[in-house]
């Protein structure tokens, strides 16, 4: 049995550029993942399944359109004779959140494919499955934290960043991400204005990087706080927490995410956020 782990891929800043012709939104993302996350194991075999467990399996499913599952086929579509199997998921990340947690799961699947074939992690058939599965899963395939430009596969080298104390909210609603990019009302070929993204240094400080980050923005994030207003409320909750340097929201959301100076003022914030809205998912993590 092979195994590995599917982070949470966090969208430090979400430009959008313009729409393509292709209808796809042109982005400029800094990505971040966190530990932890969603668990995915693999015993090769001739038959492709898949076995869901976990606290958010019945949010994601378990059919054909799963994202493991559709992975899988996309591998195996580009590899002449690639042996399947059976994956079993650990399901812990909220679904439909803006933190990726199908595309990272499907990340994984290509992970463990190509561990039980010998694929080099830079084969292009990999690189086009993760493609061809969808816009978030070739970054999740490496999961560092790294520029994210095109609609999401031109990918710049890894960064070093230093470990962010974060605390990551989900307010309970499922988000879907269509509806939010259709909601800011790009006619395909428009360009959007919106000031350059800020300049990320590799290896910058934690407050290099903050103040760098402060000038960036989520574009999606007004269009997403009209679908589900609660955001607004999980926005303002992170920001009114001590200690609490930036809160923002992640891809379409409704994930918001707060960075913090050290750990124990991520963990505070955390259990006090968890008092006040005892039904939230709210996490702490080292975002890297
Ligand atoms: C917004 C982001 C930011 O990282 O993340 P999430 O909120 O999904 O986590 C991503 O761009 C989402 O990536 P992903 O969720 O893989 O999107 P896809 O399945 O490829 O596309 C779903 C739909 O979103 C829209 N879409 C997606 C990506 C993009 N660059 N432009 C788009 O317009 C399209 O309408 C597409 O049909
Ligand atoms: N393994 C999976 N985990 C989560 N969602 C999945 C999975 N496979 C398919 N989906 C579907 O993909 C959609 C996006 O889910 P997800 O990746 O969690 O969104 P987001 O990128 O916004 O966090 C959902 O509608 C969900 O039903």
């Amino acid at each position: 049995m092979l195994t590995t782990r599917a982070p949470a891929k966090i969208n430090l800043t979400l430009h959008i550029l313009g729409r393509r012709e292709d209808g796809y939104h042109a982005l400029e993302s800094l990505v971040a993942f966190t530990g932890g996350g969603d668990t995915l194991a693999l015993a090769p075999g001739p038959a492709l399944s898949l076995d869901i467990s976990g606290p958010t399996a019945p949010a994601a499913g378990a059919g054909d359109d799963n994202l493991v599952l559709r992975a899988a086929r996309n591998l195996a579509a580009r590899v002449e004779g690639l042996t399947l199997g059976a994956f079993r998921l650990e399901k812990r990340l909220p679904v439909a959140a803006g933190i990726g947690g199908g595309s990272s799961d499907a990340a994984a699947a290509l992970r463990l494919l190509a561990r039980a074939h010998g694929l080099a992690a830079d084969d292009s058939r990999l690189i086009d499955a993760a493609c061809a599965t969808g816009s978030d899963v070739s970054i999740c395939l490496l999961a560092r934290a790294r520029m994210m430009r095109g609609a999401g596969e031109a990918l710049g080298p890894p960064i070093r960043l230093p470990i962010l104390p974060a605390v990551l909210v989900n307010p309970g609603v499922a988000v879907a991400t269509a509806p939010v990019f259709a909601a800011l009302g790009l006619a395909k070929g428009a360009r959007s204005a919106g000031a350059a993204h800020p300049e990320i240094g590799d290896g910058a400080s934690a407050e290099d990087l903050l103040v760098a980050l402060a000038k960036g923005r989520n574009d999606l994030e007004d269009a997403a706080c009209l679908q589900a207003p609660v955001i607004v409320d999980a926005l303002a909750l992170l920001r009114a927490t001590r200690g609490c340097r930036l809160a923002r929201m992640s891809g379409s959301g409704a994930t918001c995410f707060a960075l913090f100076a050290t750990r124990q003022a991520a963990v505070r914030a955390a259990r006090d956020i968890r008092a006040q809205c005892p039904q939230w998912w709210v996490k702490t993590a080292a975002l890297r």
